[in-house]
């Protein structure tokens, strides 16, 4: 819950469009999970966020309801935003706990920056009509189009950081994702005041398959010794008008989260030569250096 410091700025009621989710349940409160529990609370919506560290700072708590049990926090949720641990087997354990008590109309959604939204919402059931004892459809054997309409409540709504202040979200359609979900999604994300971009359910989406190499090839020029990081980073500053240094940058999202995406990628690809283990990564984790949340990454930092 380390951005919740930021709670209290900016805490307007956002004038954007109306969605029609009106409950919506955040799982994970660290850098990206507090960041959406802010800007859902500022478009109006009642926002429950869950953490399993119950680390919830007061500020926030008068604003956002806080929970420590998934299942409890999703009984009334219309949008269950996923954002913890980049783990699969964790996401799986979690959906499944929720697929379980969640509402059949409730729909999920997951942040994930690397991992493959149709393979995270494998746990869920095909249709959940039988949570709230509402009979979604009577024929299984209908038409395919009346039938997708419940398939899948399953999406991805992949936000940056620092969410309050990164204007893009990207809305990924997974292979069962019905219209009604991709559309109540793009509402959704318009209505928290995000431009909202549609893309496949490819590795790292249309930003990370981008930004993660370059930050990766950043990284592997500091290990050769081609340059000091500082260089690096003033180089892509001034010399390409990036807001950050790849290096600086890698800190600021977590070489934890940079690292779990590298080694999700090479596992699935290995022989792309992008996605290969960076050794320097690796060891500044192992250390426990992961960069701003940490107080030492490639740089070192104060803590607040
Ligand atoms: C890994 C993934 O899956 C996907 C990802 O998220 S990849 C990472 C994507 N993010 C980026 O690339 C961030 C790149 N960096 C930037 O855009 C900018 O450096 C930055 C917005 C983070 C900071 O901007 P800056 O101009 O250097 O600093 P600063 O002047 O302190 O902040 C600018 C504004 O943002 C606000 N801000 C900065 N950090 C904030 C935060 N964490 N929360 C809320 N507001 C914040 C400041 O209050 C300030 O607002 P005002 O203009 O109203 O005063
Ligand atoms: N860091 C970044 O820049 C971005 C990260 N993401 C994605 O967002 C997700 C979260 O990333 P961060 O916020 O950076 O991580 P983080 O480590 O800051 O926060 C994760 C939070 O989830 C909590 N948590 C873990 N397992 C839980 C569980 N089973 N139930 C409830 N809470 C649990 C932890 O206590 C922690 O507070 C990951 O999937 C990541 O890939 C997406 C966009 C950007």
């Amino acid at each position: 819950m380390n951005q919740f410091a930021i709670i209290t700025r900016n805490f307007s009621r956002s004038s954007a469009v109306q969605s029609a989710i009106k409950n919506v349940t955040v799982i994970g409160g660290g850098l990206m999970g507090s960041g959406i529990a802010q800007v859902a609370a500022q478009a109006g919506q009642n926002v429950t966020l869950v953490d399993d560290g119950e680390k919830f700072v007061a500020e926030a708590i008068a604003r956002i309801k806080t929970n420590t049990d998934p299942a409890a926090a999703s009984q009334e949720a219309d949008l269950i935003v996923e954002a913890i641990v980049e783990n699969m087997d964790v996401k799986h354990q979690l959906f499944k706990k929720l697929d379980a008590v969640a509402p059949g109309h409730t729909i999920f959604a997951s942040n994930t920056s690397s991992l493959s939204i149709n393979e995270i919402s494998s746990v869920v059931k095909e249709d959940r009509q039988n949570n709230d004892g509402i009979l979604r459809h009577k024929d299984l054997n209908s038409h395919l189009s009346t039938y997708s309409l419940y398939l899948h409540l399953f999406g991805g709504l992949h936000f940056f950081n620092p969410v309050p202040v990164m204007r893009l979200l990207e809305v990924v359609r997974g292979d069962k994702t019905s219209d009604d979900t991709y559309n109540t999604m793009m509402e959704w994300g318009k209505s928290v005041g995000k431009t909202c971009i549609t893309c496949k359910d490819t590795p790292g989406f249309v930003v990370n398959r981008l930004l993660v190499p370059y930050i990766a090839e950043a990284i592997r020029l500091f290990e050769r010794g081609d340059a000091s990081a500082r260089d690096i980073d003033v180089a892509m500053k001034l010399g390409a008008g990036y807001p950050m240094g790849p290096l600086e940058l890698a800190d600021y999202v977590g070489l934890d989260t940079n690292k779990f995406i590298l080694d999700g990628w090479h596992s699935k690809y290995p022989e792309e030569p992008l996605f290969k283990p960076i050794p320097l990564l690796n060891k500044l984790v192992s250390e426990g250096k992961l960069g701003v949340k940490s107080g030492e990454g490639f740089y070192k930092y104060e803590k607040k």
